[in-house]
């Protein structure tokens, strides 16, 4: 590992993308398979991580939905965000702001308390990382399926921070949940939606305009409308963009081409996160070593990054200030 490298794993970070699903590493799936005798159609780890080779969005959904077939009860709730939360703290990362899919899990008969309850008793495993939890719908299911979803939340709103919105993309345009994000608007919960992934930046204008997020998933594509561009610096919106994804999933051709560097320089509040790391390749440390060889990125871009990833996140303001002067104390001493 070089210093920067170091520097990386090292600084204080919040990881603000990163969906529960999306870290189910091979192994687990395979352990969890054979003690659910839940068939999967790959032979070996190797087959699984083989098979991870994807031209699009969709093409990744396809095998991710599969994968999570395998994720029954709430002890493998519990495994899965355990799992996920040691990996974290070993790269730096002191607060996670998880996104989970309830409608993957209850449409295949899994109660929405047994993902709820097994993902809490999970986060709450592991010392060291705070966390909290945004309940993510499935843009491709309909309206009336979200306020399904919804009503199976209610009772658990003390415990879910915000609402998000993930899934295909194109087609399936951020107005078709208005009513849903005005109801959790409503009760108080945060808002934030995947836009401007592969979707245009008219997804975006309807995300700030009629879901009214708080915080940007991706955003990639915001880069092509510059009125945009300026209204979301100027507004101190935070966007959680994804540098392996983006790569893995052909949003960029090529990380020397990730806008990453460009998005700071325009004076927007860029973060840089995971996604499904178990899927694209690496955890958040990797995502900002990844990036920051590729576009030769230095200590006071990172020392920005991570500082971005605190004042992006829901943490109180007093909580936000005790995180930024670890990464004042760190920066001094690294
Ligand atoms: N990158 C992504 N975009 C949309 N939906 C997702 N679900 C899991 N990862 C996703
Ligand atoms: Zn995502």
């Amino acid at each position: 590992m070089d210093d920067l490298d170091r520097f990386i794993t090292g600084i204080p970070k919040a990881e603000l993308h990163l969906h529960i699903e999306g870290s189910l590493e091979p192994e687990l799936m395979f352990e969890l398979a054979r003690r659910n005798k839940v068939a999967i159609p790959f032979a070996s780890v190797e087959d699984v991580r083989a098979a991870y080779q994807f031209s699009n969005l969709q093409d990744f959904l396809d095998i991710y939905y599969a994968g999570a077939q395998v994720l029954q009860t709430k002890q493998d709730f519990h495994d899965l965000a355990a799992a996920y939360f040691a990996r974290a703290r070993a790269d730096g990362v002191r607060h996670a702001e998880i996104f989970f899919d309830p409608q993957t899990h209850t449409d295949r008969g899994i109660p929405f308390d047994v993902v709820i309850e097994g993902l809490l008793s999970g986060m709450a495993a592991v010392e060291g990382v705070s966390s909290k939890l945004i309940l993510s719908f499935l843009r491709h299911l309909n309206e009336e399926a979200a306020f399904a979803t919804w009503r199976q939340a209610e009772k658990w709103l003390d415990r879910i921070a915000g609402v998000g919105l993930d899934s295909s993309e194109l087609g399936h345009p951020p107005s078709k949940f208005a009513r849903v994000f005005a109801a959790a608007g409503e009760a108080g919960l945060k808002r934030v939606a995947h836009a401007g992934e592969e979707g245009p930046p008219a997804y975006v204008h309807e995300a700030l305009d009629i879901l009214h997020i708080d915080r940007i998933d991706h955003g990639n594509r915001a880069l092509e409308d510059p009125a945009l561009v300026e209204r979301l610096a100027q507004s101190g919106m935070t966007l959680t963009v994804c540098p392996l994804s983006n790569l893995k999933l052909c949003v960029v051709g090529d990380l020397a081409d990730h806008p990453i560097d460009r998005m700071l320089d325009l004076g927007l509040n860029a973060t840089v996160n995971s996604d499904d790391p178990a899927y694209f390749g690496g955890y958040v440390a990797e995502n900002y070593r990844a990036v920051a060889h590729a576009r030769n990125l230095g200590k006071a871009q990172i020392v920005q990054l991570a500082r971005n990833s605190f004042t992006g996140s829901f943490l109180s303001e007093a909580e936000i200030a005790t995180h930024l002067a670890t990464i004042e104390e760190f920066a001094r001493q690294n």
